[in-house]
């Protein structure tokens, strides 16, 4: 199976409905697949020049109104709650290839998710569209127009974040295409439509929307790791910061740590995130290195014996230092912060705490690899420490006071 040649990833494709006007429309076929019904995507022309699309019954919206996208009335035409009101979007497009209509469909949901979320907040059930085909007898997701009039058949597919399949266009050409092909063309096509409800269309919607952008002194802090975000959410409120975490967003993407430094990474985590939401961004590195492995598992820590699990970790850790007597055993917990806003240089500081790793683990607190990091001072193990013992001396704490010693300057800049 095969993506669209020059695009990586399938994306919801910015339709500019003023600027299109319609060349032909085939009229409605209806069709029933098994116990599904299976309509035409495309009603039927209502007036020269203009396609309805009408998505209706996928918002679960009861009546009817039709309301022109473009018109800048629009918002005053939605002073009702849409829920209770209804409406149609319609929309003009040069030509009825598949790639626009799919392309129609998937910016109306983002469209009206945006203008729901505006007006009363109203979640709507995610749905998308794609263009499949065969060519000389290969499967293409995402199909361009041009493709398309290469192919020997293709349809649109509409689909719902619970996997069903609202509608299917059919070409009147491709009455045939049933059996192993049409199946073919299903699972090609679900590919396509859960990268596309599951990224470009959340993360859309969600950067257009930009739903914090109003709230002062919020700081997104662009971790996954709910032990980090525990520490953040103390540091940071005594400040006068609300903290949110990517644990808020999971319509956000995951960013790979390609990086070969602990600033490489935090920048990489704070400045993505940064560019896509238009916030204030905060990200953290942070490891530990160990001595007598010559600083490993540093920036690996979190994937050192297995992906993100601190069982398999710690476990490798004592193993690796079986024979490695106590004097030998020193560590560091390192954490780098960077701190990201679009249109300025990022802020970076570091902190590290340095200890000794236990033989055995001691203590319940904390996360990671905090049972067998001995801190001598306090005679205990990072786990043995409070929340706020540990933030008091952590590696991430004293980045935390470091990065705050600088942050009023940067942010008045
Ligand atoms: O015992 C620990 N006490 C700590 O205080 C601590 N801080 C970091 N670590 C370890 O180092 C990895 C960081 O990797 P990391 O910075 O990439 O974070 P992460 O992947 O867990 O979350 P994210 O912030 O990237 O979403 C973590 O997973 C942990 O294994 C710690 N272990
Ligand atoms: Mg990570």
């Amino acid at each position: 199976m095969r993506k669209h040649e020059n695009r990586d990833n399938l994306e919801v494709r910015p339709v500019s409905i003023t600027k299109l006007s319609l060349k032909q429309v085939d009229s409605a076929i209806e069709y029933r697949l098994g116990l599904t019904k299976v309509t035409i995507l495309v009603n039927e022309v209502s007036t020269a020049g203009e396609l309805t699309v009408d998505i209706n019954q996928w918002l679960g919206i009861k009546a009817s109104v039709n309301v022109d996208v473009i018109t800048s009335s629009l918002k005053t035409a939605l002073a009702e709650p849409l829920k209770e009101k209804g409406f149609a979007l319609q929309v003009q497009i040069t030509q009825v290839d598949g790639d626009v209509v799919a392309a129609v469909i998937n910016a109306s949901y983002v469209a009206i998710q945006n203008l729901l979320l505006q007006n009363d907040g109203q979640q709507l059930k995610p749905f998308s569209a794609v263009n499949v085909g065969f060519i000389d007898f290969e499967l293409f997701v995402d199909l361009t127009g041009q493709e398309e009039s290469d192919a020997d058949s293709h349809l649109v597919i509409v689909q719902n974040e619970s996997g069903a399949f609202l509608q299917l266009n059919f070409e009147k050409s491709n009455a045939d295409l049933l059996g192993d092909k049409l199946t073919q063309l299903l699972g090609g096509a679900m590919e396509g439509l859960s990268e596309l409800m599951g990224n470009s269309q959340k993360q859309t919607i969600l950067i257009q929307n930009n739903h914090i952008e109003n709230q002062k002194d919020v700081i997104l802090i662009a971790t996954k790791n709910e032990g980090k975000a525990t520490e953040f959410k103390r540091l940071f409120n005594p400040l006068g910061f609300k903290i949110t975490t990517l644990l808020d967003y999971p319509e956000l993407p995951d960013v790979e740590e390609t990086g070969k430094t602990f600033e490489e990474n935090a920048k990489l985590k704070a400045e993505t995130i940064s560019n896509l939401t238009k916030l204030p961004v905060l990200a953290d590195d942070s490891g530990l290195m160990v001595d007598a492995l010559g600083g490993r598992p540093g920036i690996f820590s979190a994937r050192y014996a297995r992906d993100h699990d601190d069982a398999a970790n710690n476990a490798k850790l004592l193993h690796e230092l079986t024979d490695v007597p106590k004097e030998e055993r020193t560590a560091t917990f390192h954490t780098t912060l960077v701190f990201a806003r679009p249109g300025s240089e990022s802020l970076v500081a570091d902190g590290e705490v340095a200890g000794l790793i236990l033989g055995i683990p001691r203590g319940d607190n904390g996360f990671g690899y905090d049972p067998l990091f001995y801190v001598p001072e306090l005679d205990k193990s990072m786990a043995e420490l409070t929340e706020t013992e540990k933030n008091k001396i952590s590696h991430r704490g004293r980045a935390t006071v470091n990065l705050m010693s600088e942050f009023n300057d940067w942010w008045e800049k």
